[in-house]
């Protein structure tokens, strides 16, 4: 289990047009495109739903809600969502994140300083240190930590009573949670990824925030592309209304999109250059493979680590590459979706396909 606090998470953002991960300039627009209410928020359905009643059923009983444990994929809504969440409870609400609770002590600050009903959100959380995290046990249970005062033998815990309070967790790794923390949550909401439906719902929505002309087809064209994932959406968004201001009248339309998108090599799918180098080597290389992953790195010119961490989850998300013990291979979907023929069976697997069985 990686609990270490310092050891850095992939980050795929790295100037990837589709990378899920939010950029400087996703976080300066980001706050403008927030739904602010449920009834606002995209998709979701059933946790949205559950959510709902959790709020209102606290709202009714004049209590404070429970604590929420929100997970998912990057980009796919949890800030959001507990942002909403606060909101709806009418309560003030206060962000920290896992990496920047390094003592127990910036723990016991933060709660001792919540007012009664206040959301503590709490990003990453399955990168909180140990000891702050079994503080965090008895605050989320009682509502009360032991501070401690002094040092080594003489040191006492003094007993600190909290206000009643909402933590709301974000963990892209739920599966890193300990079990004790996982339980101390009474709502658990898993976001999935969203519909390309509900992706031009999005888009329609943001684009009307942005002031930015566009018809159905032009959004359902960027939803397409957009990997289940509104951050994505949001930014694709962007870059194609630059395109169409530049290129064209500044209205998106279906020819836009696609424009747009091929001078940024996001094909219709959602691939990238790299997701596409990785198939293509695969494919026209290895025959579909298997092919071990360090040689099909080498064959991409790029770090194994990229290639397993950055191009191939969405991948295999996208049913076109399987990983299997003996190595990569590509499904039936990755020769189609790059318009190649796959060798016959027992062909050989060498060379060019498309030499074979046709
Ligand atoms: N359901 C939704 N409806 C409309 N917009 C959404 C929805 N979910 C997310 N967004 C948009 O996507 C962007 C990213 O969402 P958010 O920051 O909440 O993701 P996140 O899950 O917290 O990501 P991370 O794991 O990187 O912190 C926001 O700008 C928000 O506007
Ligand atoms: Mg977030």
């Amino acid at each position: 289990m990686n609990r270490d606090n310092t050891a850095p998470t992939t980050d795929d953002a790295d100037g990837r047009l589709v990378a899920a991960s939010a950029d400087g300039e996703d976080q300066a627009v980001e706050a403008a495109l927030r739904p602010k209410s449920l009834d606002e928020f995209v998709g979701q359905e059933r946790v949205r739903e559950q959510l709902d009643l959790v709020l209102k059923a606290a709202l009714a009983r004049g209590a404070t809600a429970d604590h929420v444990l929100l997970s998912g994929s990057p980009g796919l809504g949890k800030t959001t969502l507990s942002m909403i969440i606060a909101a709806e409870m009418g309560a003030p609400i206060r962000i920290t994140s896992g990496p920047a609770i390094q003592h127990a002590g910036d723990l016991a600050a933060i709660l001792s300083s919540l007012q009664e009903g206040e959301v503590l959100f709490l990003d990453e959380i399955h990168r909180m240190s140990r000891p702050a995290e079994e503080m965090l046990y008895m605050a989320m249970e009682d509502f009360r930590v032991d501070v401690i005062v002094g040092k080594g033998p003489g040191a006492t815990a003094i007993p600190l009573e909290l206000p009643p309070f909402t933590l709301v967790g974000a963990t892209t790794r739920a599966g890193l949670l300990p079990p004790p923390l996982r339980d101390r949550f009474g709502f658990t909401g898993h976001m999935e990824f969203y519909e390309p439906s509900e992706l031009e719902r999005v888009i329609h929505r943001s684009a009307q925030l942005l002031d930015v002309a566009i018809d159905t087809d032009g959004a359902a064209e960027i939803a397409g592309r957009s990997r289940g994932t509104p951050r994505i959406a949001n930014r694709l968004l962007r870059r194609v209304r630059d395109y169409a201001q530049v290129k064209a009248d500044g209205r998106i339309t279906r020819e836009i999109a696609v424009a747009a998108l091929g001078v940024y090599e996001v094909d219709g799918r959602g691939l990238d250059r790299l997701d596409r180098a990785v198939l293509q080597a695969l494919l026209k290389l290895f025959a579909g493979g298997p092919v071990g992953l360090s040689t099909l790195a080498v064959a991409v010119g790029e770090e194994r680590e990229t290639v397993e961490e950055v191009a191939e989850p969405f991948l295999v998300r996208e049913g076109l590459l399987a990983r299997t013990p003996r190595g990569r291979v590509a499904t039936p979907a990755a020769w189609a979706h790059l318009g190649l023929v796959p060798p016959r069976q027992g062909s050989g697997g060498a060379g060019q396909p498309g030499l074979f069985g046709t």
